[in-house]
């Protein structure tokens, strides 16, 4: 049953869903059969590799996502598409054959949208028309059916437990923890999760753009035994965190997952038990959650600081400048923090030319309109964020330069649109920790200046 069904899916349904777009004037690269545009992207990018970049020229799209340059330059301009607010919008149909990735099985469509309009209506839809593509059990085991990957009313509930756990004053007394034990015994203990989800990462994330047959994921095989083996081996060692932390009753501990437990299970007297209160898998999907979504993100944006301070050694030496005044020579402080202003907007120019997440898929509930476009259920569609962070139109000219003074004025005036800024999204399902990875950030970069000079 299973294949005749995914023979019927892959015979008719791309062919239709190309013919429904192309009448709509969306355009893309040729659909293959049961290959999607996989090939292609193969292809593309393997022709890249060899592409060398000069240490100023923060313009990578070519090098690290050549379709997507190639395919807007092809079919874009083949397709522009008048929406109703008089503007044109860009969009892309590829697709793409992503079972390795998502549960969805055959080829999926994929419209990709590079007008900002568009985005906004997308992201900041408050009826939450646009829920998040569906996750590949393997990813799932490893982020944790946890408040990025849930929606709907799931989501809204667990993203009103965890938010405590982000407030500025609770970050404020992170910052002092992590400066005065400089990531101690937690961080060793953290240290074999980050370990378990990264092999995970890896053996995922390497058959990519591979085609893998339905029920793949259930046999036995050697790579899928280990991967059980890591799987069981995560939910074990936060099993374990959690549970040694309830038995020491330590859950004040003013740390992520201590704040965490401290929203799920404390109830003020006489307040009624409501369905608030997470269960500890829920909190153990969520650790997996904060593992994942805040360690690379926060590594890359550190990693990518450290390369453009190197590059630009004016903005090191500013920085080092005023982490002195402010900070003086010893641990900063969390108020000392919240004064760097010339290193919150070198972070801010570092997200956008080097945003840790290159893309958001979101998917509509139900058939819809997007503009003028007719949507239907199950389209998948792709914000794509450096292409959007190097639109002249909303950038300037000098969009792909290094210039970390046009967020002088702040987040909001730093574009000709006040939320152009993409890196940790926006609300309502804008990144819940945001604020502790520019904390995090901004702590690790004044230590760093405190004590070192680096060159590339
Ligand atoms: C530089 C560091 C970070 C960047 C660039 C970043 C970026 C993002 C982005 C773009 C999203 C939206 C993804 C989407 O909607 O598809 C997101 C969501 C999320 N982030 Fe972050 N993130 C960072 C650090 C962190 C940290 C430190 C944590 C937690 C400890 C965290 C937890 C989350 C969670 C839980 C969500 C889902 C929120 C929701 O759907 O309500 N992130 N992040």
């Amino acid at each position: 049953r299973l294949w005749s069904y995914a023979v019927v899916r892959l015979a008719w349904r791309p062919g239709a869903v190309v013919r429904r777009f192309r009448e709509q004037g969306v355009h893309g690269p040729p659909y293959r059969f049961l290959r999607g545009c996989n090939e292609d992207v193969r292809r593309m990018k393997a022709e890249a590799d060899g592409l060398e970049l000069d240490v100023r020229d923060h313009d990578y799209l070519p090098r690290i996502v050549p379709h997507y340059v190639k395919w807007k330059d092809q079919y874009v301009n083949l397709s522009t598409y008048t929406i109703s607010f008089n503007k044109v919008s860009w969009f892309i149909l590829y697709i793409s054959f992503q079972s390795a990735v998502c549960e969805h099985f055959g080829p999926q469509p994929r419209i990709c949208i590079f007008d900002y309009e568009l985005v906004k209506q997308v992201l900041a839809n408050k009826f939450v028309n646009f829920v998040k593509n569906d996750m590949h059990p393997t990813i799932l085991a490893m982020v944790g059916k946890g408040l990025g990957t849930v929606d709907g009313s799931e989501w809204a509930r667990h993203r009103k437990v965890v938010t405590p756990a982000f407030a500025m004053d609770k970050l404020k007394l992170t910052a002092d923890v992590i400066s005065r034990t400089a990531f101690g015994s937690s961080y060793r203990e953290g240290k074999e999760v980050f370990h378990a989800q990264k092999q995970l990462q890896v053996m995922t994330l390497g058959t990519l753009l591979n085609v893998q047959l339905p029920g793949f994921n259930y046999l036995p095989t050697k790579s899928n035994r280990f991967k059980w083996m890591l799987q069981k081996k995560l939910q074990n060692m936060l099993s374990e965190m959690i549970q040694c932390r309830l038995a020491s009753k330590q859950s004040g501990f003013g740390d992520l997952l201590g704040v965490m437990l401290e929203a799920s299970f404390t109830k003020e007297q006489g307040e009624k038990q409501d369905e608030l209160i997470l269960t500890v898998d829920e909190i153990i999907d969520e650790c997996k959650t904060f593992f994942f979504a805040g360690h690379e993100t926060t590594s890359h944006l550190l990693t990518w600081t450290m390369f453009l301070l190197s590059v630009y050694p004016e903005w090191q030496e500013r920085l080092r400048e005023e982490v002195l005044r402010e900070c003086g020579k010893g641990n900063p402080k969390a108020d000392m923090l919240s004064k760097l202003k010339e290193m919150t907007m070198v972070l801010l120019e570092t997200l956008r030319l080097y945003s840790p997440i290159m893309f958001m898929l979101r998917k509509p509930i139900s058939d819809m309109k997007l503009g003028n476009l007719n949507l239907s259920k199950g389209n998948v569609i792709v914000i794509p964020i450096p292409m959007l962070h190097r639109d002249k139109e909303v950038w300037g000219d000098r969009a792909n330069e290094f210039d970390p003074m046009r967020f002088e004025n702040g987040v909001t005036k730093a574009a000709k649109i006040p939320h152009a800024l993409l890196g940790f999204s926006m609300r309502p399902r804008s990144c819940i920790g945001q604020n502790f990875a520019m904390l995090e950030a901004k702590l690790v970069m004044a230590m760093i200046l405190q004590k070192f000079s680096f060159t590339l």
